[in-house]
C-alpha cells in the first residue's frame, strides 16, 4: 500500500475509496476478511471478505462505530481492543468467539495494526481477521476425545487417574477423608454373549448413566476398564462411601435395560472400597481392587471393605 502509514484521515478515505480503485480490487482480492477505521472507532472501508464475513454490505458499514452493528458485550470487547491499540501502536493479535449479525457463532483470529497520519499521530487501525471456527472445533475435539471415554461419556482412564490424584494430593493437604470405589458389572461376559456386542455396548451406557444419576456432582466417574468403573468420592468417609456404594449397587440391581421389543436385563456390580489412612494413592487403589476381588468371590453383587 502506498499510504506509507502516514495520511490524514480525509486523505485515507479519499485514498482508499473511488480514487483508489485499485485498492479496492486489491483488497477485495484477498480471501481474507479485512476492515479499517478512523481513530473513533468509525468503519471507513472494508474488502468482500469482511462484507461476507459480518453479513452486511460496506455501504452498511462505512461511518459506524461497533455500537451500531453489535451487541454490547462483543462491541465492549472491540472497543477496548481498538483502545489499547491506539494507546500503545504497532500490531495487536488476540483470539475471540463472536457471534455474526446473523446470529452464527464463530472463532476468530484478529490481526491488527494502527496506522499514522502525516503528523505521525494515530489515525486508524487496520484488521484482518482469520476464521479458526474449524480448527477450534478440530482442538476442541481432539481435546474431548483424549479426556473422555467415546460409548459412556465417563471420564477415559487417563484422564480420570489425572483427576484422582490431583484431588488426591488436595484431601492430603487439607486432610479430608476421601473413599475410592472400584466397580465391576458380574458376568459381563454373558450378556454379550447372549445378545450381541451392541447390546452390550449398550448396557455400558445404561450402567454409565445410572452411576452417574446416583452419584453427587463432585464425585469423580471414570470408566476405568472395559466393564470396570472406579468412582473416587469427595469428602466422604468410610461410612459414607459404604452407603454410597450400596445405593450404586441396589439402584442398578433393581432397574432393568429393554432389549428389542419383549426382552429386560439386570445387572449386578461387584464393588472394592478402601478409604484414605494416609497411604499414597498406588496403595489405596491396590486395595480398592484387592476388595473388588473379594466381593466377586463372595458370590458377586456386594461391596467388600478393604
Ligand atoms: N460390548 C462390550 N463389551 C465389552 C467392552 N469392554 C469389555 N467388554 C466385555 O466385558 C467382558 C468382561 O468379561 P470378564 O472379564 O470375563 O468378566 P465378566 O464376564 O464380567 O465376569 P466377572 O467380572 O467375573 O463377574 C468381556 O466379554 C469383554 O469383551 C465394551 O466396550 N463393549
Amino acid at each position: 500500500m502506498n499510504m506509507d502509514n502516514s495520511l490524514l484521515n480525509s486523505e485515507l478515505i479519499t485514498f482508499i475509496s473511488s480514487n483508489s480503485p485499485l485498492l479496492q480490487v486489491l483488497v477485495d482480492t484477498m480471501p481474507v476478511p479485512i476492515f479499517y477505521k478512523d481513530r473513533k472507532g468509525c468503519y471507513l472501508g472494508c474488502n468482500r471478505a469482511f462484507e461476507e464475513f459480518i453479513e452486511l454490505p460496506r455501504d452498511e458499514l462505512i461511518g459506524r462505530n461497533v455500537y451500531q452493528l453489535y451487541d454490547k458485550e462483543l462491541a465492549d470487547v472491540y472497543a477496548a481492543a481498538d483502545r489499547e491499540l491506539m494507546e500503545k501502536p504497532g500490531k495487536q493479535v488476540y483470539e475471540k468467539q463472536i457471534r455474526t449479525l446473523k446470529g452464527l457463532t464463530r472463532f476468530v483470529k484478529f490481526h491488527k495494526t494502527s496506522f499514522v497520519d502525516s503528523q505521525q499521530n494515530v489515525a486508524g487501525i487496520i484488521g484482518i481477521i482469520f476464521d479458526i471456527t474449524e480448527q477450534k472445533r478440530l482442538e476442541m475435539q481432539l481435546v474431548r476425545h483424549a479426556t473422555y471415554d467415546d460409548l459412556t461419556g465417563l471420564l477415559n482412564r487417563r484422564e480420570g487417574l489425572n483427576r484422582v490424584s490431583e484431588r488426591y494430593e488436595l484431601a492430603k493437604r487439607t486432610a479430608e477423608p476421601f473413599s475410592l470405589l472400584m466397580m465391576d458389572v458380574d458376568h459381563f461376559k454373558r450378556v454379550n454373549d447372549q445378545h450381541g456386542h451392541l447390546v452390550g455396548d449398550k448396557a455400558l451406557k445404561f450402567i454409565a448413566e445410572l452411576l452417574r444419576g446416583v452419584i453427587r456432582q463432585e464425585d469423580i466417574l471414570i470408566r476405568y476398564g472395559g466393564e470396570e468403573f472406579m468412582l473416587l468420592l469427595i469428602n466422604v468417609d468410610e461410612a459414607l462411601a459404604l452407603e454410597l456404594a450400596e445405593s450404586c449397587r441396589f439402584e442398578l440391581a433393581r432397574r432393568t435395560m429393554k432389549v428389542g421389543k419383549h426382552q429386560e436385563i439386570s445387572f449386578t456390580l461387584s464393588i472394592g472400597l478402601s478409604s484414605y489412612r494416609e497411604q499414597v494413592l498406588t496403595e489405596l487403589i491396590h486395595e480398592a481392587d484387592t476388595a473388588l476381588y473379594e466381593a466377586k468371590n463372595r458370590n458377586r453383587n456386594n461391596v467388600c471393605i478393604y
